[in-house]
């Protein structure tokens, strides 16, 4: 084995963001997110990964990486078994950074992924090629992303008002979308939903598709609507929605709505690991799988899972939920190299201030509503050191071990429920 792809070294790193107070079905957004930063080190160069920061994940992802020194970076067969070894009998749940909303994915592949990218990384540059090459090389340059629009209060209770404001009615989603749209130029509207009864968001829907006819639209309320208020809104949204994300709960509940629904079911909720796609496609439950390499295993998984889609007659696009820059860039990677990514991919990037990011300024360009995808050897960006201590001692100061939508939701509205269905 060549020592220069010998692991040296891992090294991860807690980190916390400003977040907005942003709702979903769960509660809102606290002041902060996290995230953890993974550097793998070796001779020659370093890799990066980024997952999960809620405690039970870092946990994990520390068990493993204690035991990566010595490994080569191109094994990545070795590692993931490594995951599979060091994490066997871990029935926690938790850890996803997804406020409870995803508990079903596979533990091994949600440690396995930041250090598969990180492992990718450095085989790129030390190929000197980008992270796209290696997995079968673009098929486009630019990667498409979706507005994301949450519901959202002003600001955080008791906290100056921040740059996006108040949307809490389709007026206020209008003036997010258009802010975003401006700033960003998407092609493409995603809103959170699960918020509102049923009928105000699809007012909100329909006020979008008026203020912007030619932009394809999808709403996500993460199951908190029956099967009968699912297929209700599936009529009314007919011929605005480019698909439904996740109305209703569970494998059965998504195959109960398809069957009358006129616009294909997307999710992120029902099918989130592999050994959900046969029963999701006998039930032909849904015709959209949302893929997010911090689950589905990395990377080449993820292309594995596209593969599924193609075959099983499915489509393919992509989920996010808050992250920086190290994500942002693989992702964009992986969509880039994918040949059947069907629709603009999600993205929470907009819900972060500008200057926070763990990643060097430049390298991740945005144009007419998606990333360049970056050229050069590896994922393309390179650690900020100073932000990346300045985003770690937020992480040591705000006291956050664990996104909890709920508990901060109940602070100020104590009777809040986080039962699904809630309509
Ligand atoms: O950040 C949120 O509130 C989202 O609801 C996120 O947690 C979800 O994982 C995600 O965006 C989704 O599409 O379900
Ligand atoms: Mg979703």
């Amino acid at each position: 084995m060549p020592p220069r792809s010998t692991i040296k070294d891992v090294i991860i790193t807690p980190v916390a963001f400003h977040d907005m107070p942003l709702l979903n079905s769960v509660g809102v957004h606290e002041p902060w997110a996290l995230r953890s930063v993974i550097e793998i080190v070796t001779d020659k160069t370093y890799g990066l990964g980024e997952s999960y920061g809620d405690s039970i994940h870092l946990d994990r992802l520390q068990k493993v990486a204690d035991k990566l020194k010595g490994r080569s970076v191109y094994d990545t067969n070795a590692v993931y078994q490594l995951c599979l070894d060091s994490l066997e009998g871990d029935t926690s749940t938790g850890g996803d950074g997804m406020a409870g909303m995803v508990t079903t994915a596979f533990v091994a592949d949600k440690v396995f992924s930041p250090f598969e990218v990180a492992c990718l990384d450095i085989q790129g540059k030390l190929a000197g090629v980008p992270v796209s090459d290696l997995l079968g090389g673009r098929v486009r340059d630019n990667v498409q992303y979706s507005a994301y629009l949450f519901y959202k209060w002003a600001g955080h209770p008791g906290q100056p008002d921040d740059e996006y404001g108040a949307a809490l009615d389709p007026a206020g989603l209008v003036a997010q979308a258009r802010k975003m749209i401006d700033e960003y130029g998407f092609q493409a509207i995603k809103l959170k939903g699960g918020v509102f009864p049923p009928a105000e968001e699809v007012a909100a829907i329909k006020a979008l598709h008026t203020a912007f006819p030619d932009l394809p639209l999808r709403i996500d309320p993460n199951a908190a609507w029956t099967v009968d208020t699912s297929i209700w809104v599936a009529k009314e949204l007919e011929g605005i929605l480019q698909y439904l994300e996740d109305p209703a709960g569970e494998i059965e509940g998504m195959a109960a709505v398809a069957t009358q629904a006129p616009m294909p079911l997307a999710t992120n909720m029902a099918v989130v690991a592999f050994s959900h796609l046969p029963p999701a496609i006998l039930q032909k439950a849904v015709q959209v799988v949302l893929s997010d390499h911090h689950f589905w295993g990395g990377l080449r998984k993820s292309q594995t899972l596209a593969a599924i889609c193609a075959t099983w007659g499915m489509r393919l696009s992509m989920h996010s939920n808050s992250h920086l820059g190290i994500s942002l860039a693989a992702m964009t990677h992986l969509a880039a190299a994918t040949t059947n990514v069907d629709y603009a991919c999600d993205t929470h990037w907009p819900w972060k201030q500008r200057d926070e990011d763990v990643v060097v300024d430049g390298a991740l360009k945005w144009d007419k509503g998606g990333v360049v995808v970056p050229t050069a050897p590896g994922l393309g960006v390179e650690l900020d050191r100073e932000r990346l201590a300045r985003l770690h001692q937020q992480y040591l100061d705000c006291g956050l071990r664990k996104r909890d939508d709920t508990t901060y939701m109940r602070k100020f509205q104590p009777d809040f429920s986080d039962k699904i269905p809630k309509w």
